[in-house]
């Protein structure tokens, strides 16, 4: 045993605190006592230098170390977070919106992995580190998703939904959290793939009446109407009658979820101050929320009671009409049920987290399907390959066993990643990998798209590559270099849901279209939207008449 003074370098001296190390242990051990002792949130980049000794890698060097030992991150110095210092009052604001990602993107080129901005009064760090998102996703001691005035989800903040508007210690996200995921498992969701290929042919109708027309459409539009059509009938066990007709409406359900994600947005990207505004857009989103809630607590009634055997969890999700109806039946092994005071709230929860973002994956999956030659015809090939004609019955053992669509997805969910971007909190002080300085109720802000685009972690970024995914560098990534669905304790627990539905509905459109790019114009993506989708992608989806031969070997 030894006992050695350490300080974080440059720190003042009267910082420095004792450590006894002990020799026989490994070095991580020591790493580890380090990290604790001054709140490093990962300890295996932790090195160690003095002046005089220069750099101690080995613990045979810390007996006769001269002290303080000076502490390094992962090779640096551990400072503050940079970040442009901005105007009075807007501070950065100017220099972010409206092109966010765009302007998110030089950011991390001016300030490295991790930067602050501070935006009409609210103050957010982002990351596009891997290394940074593993201990923030991580939830352990020091990050947790707690909704505090500086998260982007402030503004709709529901401990009562328990999962995606609450915080992880809330008691309901615990309870929710415990029986929702069963109702989207991988065996749940086998059960829903009927529906998946049901809300596809509903949408045919319509798909070949703008053939037979000749005319283009907007395909977000559709995919918006599409992706609500599924987890209406998944969540609600309702039909939407989004494909009645060309110019069906919106159900009123659909359109005020997708109008409060735009209001939120408005809102977050504010100061805190304009979230209490009794006018304007944080009005309109009080508002909207009042009448959403009274559009679900209707939707509830009606289908709840109409069946009132209850059921083991493992059963409730196989033989439900609907997760309400789950929700309402499902117990567990201690036969408790999840309260019903959360029911409508995690239902709604369920509903706009699981349409708007299949309606962009969607969305992005057509755009990149007609944007980047051949992929669309592989994809064809492929199907054809594997026996599918227009008579087929999706399955998951068949939409899983496509292996071009699998990697498809994945490089079309790394380069065009449509989802929010979660935000976690600093539960004390922290310093994180990279060696940077994070106070207390900080909120980072895990940038998946430039995770996803950083040149560090993927080679030529730009390109869009499926067969990336097939190397093996791709294949040993950094746990968190490709996180669609974030990680952690508070990942999307719809992907299954979410991945079944893209294959199956993107399978059975390319199978029955040649879809063509109508336009030429660069595609915005709608920058007052809480999601990334495009806003201008219009489509021709010409019905085939042939199909090409099934390839020989
Ligand atoms: C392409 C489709 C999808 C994407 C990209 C996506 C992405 C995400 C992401 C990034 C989160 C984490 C949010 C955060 O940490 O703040 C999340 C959470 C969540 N997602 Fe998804 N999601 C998708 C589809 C779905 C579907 C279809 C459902 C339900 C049917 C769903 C239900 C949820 C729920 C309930 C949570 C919150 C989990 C919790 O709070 O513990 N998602 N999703």
């Amino acid at each position: 045993m030894v006992k050695k003074s350490f300080m974080l370098v440059g720190a003042p001296a009267s910082s420095a605190k004792e450590i006894e190390i002990d020799l026989q242990n490994p070095f991580e051990y020591l790493q580890y006592d380090v990290a604790q002792t001054f709140a490093i949130a990962q300890s295996k980049g932790i090195s160690f230098q003095t002046e005089k000794d220069g750099a101690l890698d080995d613990l045979d060097n810390f007996t006769d170390a001269t002290s303080p030992i000076g502490i390094l991150v992962d090779g640096n110095q551990v400072r503050d977070v940079p970040g442009p210092s901005g105007l009075p009052i807007a501070g950065s604001y100017y220099e972010v919106y409206p092109d966010h990602l765009g302007n998110h993107q030089r950011l991390f080129e001016q300030y490295g992995s991790v930067f602050k901005t501070t935006d009409m009064g609210r103050t957010t760090y982002y990351t596009n580190d891997p290394k940074v998102a593993e201990v923030c996703f991580g939830e352990g001691g020091f990050w947790s998703k707690k909704i505090n005035s500086d998260h982007p989800l402030y503004g709709i903040k529901d401990q009562n939904a328990g999962v995606f508007l609450s915080d992880t210690d809330a008691e309901s996200w615990n309870i929710v959290h415990r029986f929702l995921a069963p109702a989207l498992s991988p065996k749940a969701v086998r059960h829903y793939t009927p529906q998946m290929q049901n809300t596809a042919e509903q949408a045919f109708k319509v798909f070949d009446e703008f053939d037979k027309e000749g005319e283009a459409w907007n395909v977000y539009q559709y995919m918006f109407k599409m992706g609500s059509t599924a987890i209406g009938k998944l969540a609600l066990n309702m039909d939407l009658h989004h494909f009645d007709s060309i110019n069906a409406p919106l159900h009123d359900l659909v359109r005020t979820v997708g109008e409060n994600l735009e209001l939120n947005k408005k809102v977050s990207t504010m100061g805190d101050w304009y979230s209490h505004m009794p006018w304007g857009a944080p009005k309109q989103l009080k508002q909207n929320k009042a009448h959403v809630k009274q559009l679900v607590d209707e939707a509830v009634a009606n289908v709840v009671g109409k069946d009132t055997e209850d059921l083991p969890i493992a059963d409730a999700a196989l033989k439900a009409s609907c997760i309400v109806d789950y929700l309402a039946r499902a117990t567990d092994d201690k036969g408790n049920k999840m309260p019903e005071k959360y029911r409508s709230d995690a239902t709604l929860v369920t509903v706009g987290a699981g349409f708007i973002t299949t309606a962009s994956l969607l969305s992005w999956m057509l755009f990149s399907l007609v944007s980047y030659p051949g992929n669309q015809q592989r994809l064809l090939q492929e199907l054809v390959d594997y026996g599918v004609t227009e008579d087929t019955e999706w399955t998951p053992d068949l939409a899983n066993s496509l292996p071009f669509l699998g990697i498809l997805i994945k490089e079309v969910q790394r380069l065009h990643n449509p989802s929010y971007q979660p935000g976690r909190t600093a539960l004390a002080d922290v310093i994180i990998p990279g060696g940077y300085r994070i106070p207390k109720d900080s909120v980072m802000i895990i940038a998946i798209h430039h995770i996803h685009n950083n040149a560090k972690v993927w080679d030529d970024p730009e390109k869009f590559d499926p067969d990336r995914w097939n190397t093996d560098k791709v294949q040993n990534r950094h746990k968190t270099a490709y996180v669609p669905f974030a990680a952690g304790p508070r990942m999307c627990i719809g992907f299954n849901f979410a991945l079944e539905e893209v294959r199956v509905i993107i399978s059975m459109l390319i199978y029955r279209y040649q879809f063509e790019k109508v336009g030429n114009e660069p595609m915005e993506y709608d920058p007052a939207f809480q999601l990334v989708r495009p806003n201008n992608f219009y489509v021709r989806a010409k019905k085939r008449t042939s199909w090409p031969k099934k390839s020989e070997n």
